[in-house]
């Protein structure tokens, strides 16, 4: 929500698609999803740049390993940074900038198999939550952003919201999104 509120032009796009697949103030029902790509691109775009799990969970290495020139002996705790993973410019064209249009007909997703956005981790231990998370995310972004019109309290422009993070096993905003919904 505070990247879409960052970036009023991503605001506008995806509110014109709502209006055009669904209609302005209607709830989103799970059928519309696959029709709405441009919100489905929001929020992978999201997932890229703030993983809300940005280190998975620990995993323990069964085995010696030798990995990208690195050796990993048996026992070790690795760590995998998504963070960083979705901000790495070999990966990422303009890393650093919120751009949903990258997704737009693009294969990749959430799911585990594409190792350079995984939001829900991958393999054996894959958050067992994403179908449902994946699920609830479409509807609630999609809703709030097709049942108001959003502004930023205090009055501040879209350039001057601190979109600083803060990090812990699960990352936050460091100062939360205060936004104020008018009916439409
Ligand atoms: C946007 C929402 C969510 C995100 C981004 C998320 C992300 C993650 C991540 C990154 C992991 C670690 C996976 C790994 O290390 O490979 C994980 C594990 C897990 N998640 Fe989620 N999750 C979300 C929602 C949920 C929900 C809704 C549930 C339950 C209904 C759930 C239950 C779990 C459980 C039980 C694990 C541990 C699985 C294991 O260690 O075997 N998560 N999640």
């Amino acid at each position: 929500m505070a990247e879409v509120l960052q970036n009023p032009h991503v605001l506008l796009k995806v509110k014109k698609e709502l209006d055009q697949v669904i209609g302005k103030g209607k709830p989103i029902e799970e059928s519309d999803i696959n029709s709405l790509p441009y919100l489905q691109a929001i929020i992978k775009e999201t997932f890229r740049m703030h993983p809300a799990v940005p280190l998975l969970l620990p995993r323990r290495a069964g085995s010696n390993t030798d990995l990208c020139g690195f050796h990993v002996p048996e026992g070790s705790q690795v760590l995998v940074n998504a963070w960083a993973i979705g901000r790495d410019s070999s990966i990422w064209e303009n890393p650093s900038s919120f751009m949903p249009e990258r997704f737009l007909g693009s294969e990749i997703d959430v799911k585990g198999r594409d190792f350079g956005l995984i939001p829900f981790g991958a393999g054996r231990r894959i958050c067992p939550g994403l179908p449902l998370a994946n699920r609830m995310l479409y509807l609630m972004l999609g809703s709030l952003i097709n049942s108001f019109d959003w502004k930023l309290e205090g009055g501040i422009s879209p350039k001057e919201m601190n979109m600083e993070e803060k990090f812990g096993l699960t990352v936050q905003m460091a100062e939360p999104l205060q936004a104020i919904p008018v009916v439409i």
